[in-house]
């Protein structure tokens, strides 16, 4: 502001300010009065940006919709109630009244919000690994404790199939049985040649599904193939709505060619366990689950703690001593990697 300005009068400073949260709030944006709008529709919600979304009906066409300020929270899966204007108004054809209750939800650690909720009514999480460069099964761990976490059912996808000899299958399944054990399903796949793909098509159908996994398993290789237009995954389509650049990095709900649908972002994807508690990781074990709370110390580590019902029953052959080695390892790296904890990705220390 100026030094000569003339002060404000109370009424002009309130007006400005109303002005101001109203333009915070998508106040600016084109408004209907309630006669332009149409009747209330159910739709989805495929992206969001800023103040705005595309919503897809139920016959498939997407909308690009405002908000109504009643709406606090609003992500990609999200399912709506919306009205389409009677016409455009500056490239936006409806508005979003309300978000149904979800059945899931999927959030990342944020620098500002604390948990940040990134995706909704996802059915489904898709841990992929690859025979190339690694296949761990501490990393599938991780994955699987952070999907146990949320709720959501993980199902295990091992890619690059085609670069195993007869002995490397023995070996895989070796390391796959504890998974086979404790009931997660398990497609062996190969983007590549297309082995088992369509197993993996069969699971995806009916289901909004997300992918996670390392850099390099073959995520987007595999997603491409599964879906009919490989571009729309980093397609922008905002570039002609003048609205900005911002589909790039916000999450996106795209149709798998045999049906069901994907939630795919980087955020989504790098998607892990930061921010549990130890108790939770331990929890994210879905096989300790019936025999935690037995042990003789109500704090026992489960490590050399004397009673502990954990470790009997890895040594009575229950638990898989790959899985109880794997839980160990993880919550020691967990706590020497605490400073960055909340904000780094201790799968890829990036
Ligand atoms: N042999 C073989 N190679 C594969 C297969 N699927 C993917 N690849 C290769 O693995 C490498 C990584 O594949 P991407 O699809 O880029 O992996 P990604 O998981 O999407 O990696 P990010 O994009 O970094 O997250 C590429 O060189 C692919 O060609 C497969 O089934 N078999
Ligand atoms: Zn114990």
């Amino acid at each position: 502001m100026s030094k000569g300005k003339k002060k404000l009068t109370k009424g002009q400073l309130r007006r400005v300010r109303a002005n101001q949260s109203r333009r915070l709030k998508g106040g600016d944006e084109p408004q209907w009065d309630n006669d332009s709008l149409g009747p209330q529709l159910t739709g989805r919600v495929i992206s969001r940006f800023g103040q705005h979304a595309d919503v897809e009906d139920d016959q498939g066409e997407i909308f690009r919709c405002n908000l109504r300020r009643t709406i606090n929270s609003l992500v990609v899966g999200d399912a709506v109630a919306w009205r389409k204007g009677a016409e455009q108004l500056a490239g936006i054809a409806g508005v979003i009244e309300a978000v149904h209750p979800r059945r899931s939800q999927l959030a990342r650690p944020d620098y500002y919000d604390g948990l940040k909720v990134v995706a909704a009514n996802i059915d489904q999480i898709l841990v992929v690994s690859a025979v190339v460069p690694e296949l761990s099964s501490q990393i599938i761990d991780r994955y699987l404790v952070a999907a146990e976490d949320t709720g959501i059912p993980p199902v295990l996808v091992l890619n690059k199939v085609d670069l195993l000899d007869d002995e490397g299958f023995a070996l895989v399944e070796e390391i796959l049985e504890p998974y086979r054990d404790i009931g997660y399903p398990i497609y062996l796949v190969s983007s590549q040649t297309g082995e088992g793909m369509a197993e993996l098509a069969d699971c995806l159908k009916d289901k909004i599904s997300i992918f996670v996994g390392q850099s390099g398993v073959g995520k987007s290789s595999m997603i491409n193939q599964l879906l009919p237009d490989a571009e729309l995954l980093t397609g922008d389509v905002s570039s002609n709505s003048g609205l900005g650049q911002h589909t790039t990095t916000t999450a996106r709900l795209l149709h798998f060619t045999d049906g069901g649908d994907l939630i795919d972002s980087p955020g989504v994807r790098e998607f892990a366990l930061w921010h549990l508690a130890p108790e939770r990781v331990t929890w994210g074990f879905k096989e300790f689950r019936e025999v935690l709370g037995t042990c003789k110390f109500r704090d026992c580590k489960h490590g050399d703690d004397p009673g502990c019902a954990l470790r009997a029953a890895v040594e009575a052959g229950q638990i898989s001593t790959q899985r109880f080695d794997n839980y160990h390892r993880i919550l020691e790296t967990m706590n020497t990697d605490k400073p960055n904890r909340h904000f780094g990705n201790p799968l890829t220390n990036k």
